[in-house]
Parts: structure tokens; C-alpha cells; sequence
């Protein structure tokens, strides 16, 4: 079985926050908190550990008491989310990490249980989430990724080779892929109006 103390949650709050108006999205309040201590405080008991990926306003994140890494050099700057990918797996000491963006604010509370039980089942190297889209058919979230630490080398290939898609690289190898019933779990905040939705909805 893979224990919760072997998986390093990893959470991703190294964006633009472009369409938010170019602020640090995970410092955004919700629910009187910044969003990625929520993103934190709800990964904190899936994961043995937590580890938080960060390229501006570092001392704010180092705040939260957890360690916190930019995106590695050697990349364009805000190379997107695998950039953080890479900081993270970079760090790691455990054999998987679990990535989680800072902009989910109400993901499952069974996510990394049902990723690692299905990365075990099937022998994966990768486990990612999938839920309802607005047709009804299911859609991938890789941003979400339960993901093993020996993967470093492919994906330090893919990244300095110029890849960026988390799905291109992901489908490189062995992926074990959970469906969630729940759309609403993994409802994302890119704009201030849908941060304060997502607030309203969760009061
Ligand atoms: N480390 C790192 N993470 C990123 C980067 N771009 C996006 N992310 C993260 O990837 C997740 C999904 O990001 P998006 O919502 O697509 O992008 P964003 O930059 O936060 O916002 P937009 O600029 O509006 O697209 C979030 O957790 C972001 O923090 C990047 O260049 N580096
Ligand atoms: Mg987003």
C-alpha cells in the first residue's frame, strides 16, 4: 500500500495569475485565509508531507511553515505548471508527490487515497483525477497529479527539451486515471468574479 508518509504534497501556486489581473493568486483571501494556506490546510492531512512552489512574494509563502521552492533555472520564466512540477520533484525525499494547484480551493478530501490505491492497483507511475465537464464526459485533471519522485530524469527531458503540456509528458508513461462524480470539487478560480463564486457557493 502506498502510506500517506510516503507521498510529499506539492502545491502549486507559481502562476500569472494573468486572468486575475496579474496578482499572486494564492494569496487571494478565501474565507478570511490565503488560498493556498486553504489549499494547504485541506491537502495537510491526504500527504505525509507538504512542500509549496512559489516564483514571487516568497516570504509570504515561507509564512505558512512549510518549505517552499521556485521554479528551477534552466527554464523560460513561468514555463507553466510543469515548471513546478519540476521544482518540486527536484526536493522531494518520498517516492511520489502529489501535486495540487493553489486555485481549487475545494478538491476532494479522498483525492490522494483514491490516486494512490489506484496507482498501486494498476502499477502506475502516475495517477491523475477525472470529473464530469459540462457535456457529461469526463475530463482529465492533470494539474492534479499523484506522481513517482524516479520520474525526475524524464521529466527533466521533456521539460529542457521545450515540452510544456503536463499531458504530453504524462502520457509517456504508465497513468492510472480516477473518475470523481463530483464536478463542483474541481471547480477552478482564474478570475477575481470566480474566486468569490467559489466562496459563496462554500459558505
Ligand atoms: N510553477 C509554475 N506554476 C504555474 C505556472 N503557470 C501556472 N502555474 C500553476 O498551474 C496551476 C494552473 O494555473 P492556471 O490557472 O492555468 O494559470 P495561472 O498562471 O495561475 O493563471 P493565468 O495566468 O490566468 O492562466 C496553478 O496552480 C498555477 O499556479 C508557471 O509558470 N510556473
Ligand atoms: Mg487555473
Amino acid at each position: 500500500m502506498i502510506e500517506p508518509s510516503s507521498i510529499t504534497g506539492l502545491i502549486l501556486a507559481g502562476g500569472r495569475g494573468s486572468r486575475m489581473g496579474g496578482v499572486d493568486k494564492g494569496l487571494q483571501p478565501y474565507h478570511g485565509l490565503p488560498l493556498a494556506l486553504h489549499t494547504q490546510l485541506r491537502l495537510a492531512p491526504q500527504v505525509g508531507s507538504i512542500m509549496l512552489n512559489a516564483n514571487r512574494n516568497l516570504g509570504a509563502y515561507e509564512s505558512f511553515g512549510v518549505p517552499v521552492w521556485p521554479d528551477p533555472p534552466g527554464l523560460s520564466d513561468f514555463a507553466g505548471p510543469l515548471a513546478g512540477f519540476l521544482a518540486g520533484i527536484e526536493r522531494c525525499e518520498t517516492p511520489w508527490l502529489m501535486t495540487v494547484p493553489c486555485d481549487t480551493p475545494d478538491f476532494p478530501l479522498d483525492l490522494v487515497a483514491r490516486l494512490a490505491a489506484a496507482a498501486e492497483r494498476e502499477d502506475a507511475e502516475i495517477a491523475m483525477p477525472r470529473s464530469p465537464s459540462e457535456d457529461g464526459s469526463l475530463q482529465a485533471q492533470p494539474v492534479f497529479c499523484l506522481l513517482r519522485c524516479d520520474l525526475l530524469e524524464s521529466l527533466v527531458r521533456f521539460t529542457h527539451e521545450g515540452g510544456r503540456k503536463i499531458d504530453r509528458w504524462t502520457a509517456q508513461h504508465r497513468v492510472a486515471l480516477v473518475d470523481f462524480d463530483d464536478a463542483a470539487a474541481f471547480a477552478n478560480a482564474n478570475t477575481a468574479d470566480e474566486l468569490r463564486r467559489l466562496e459563496a457557493q462554500q459558505g
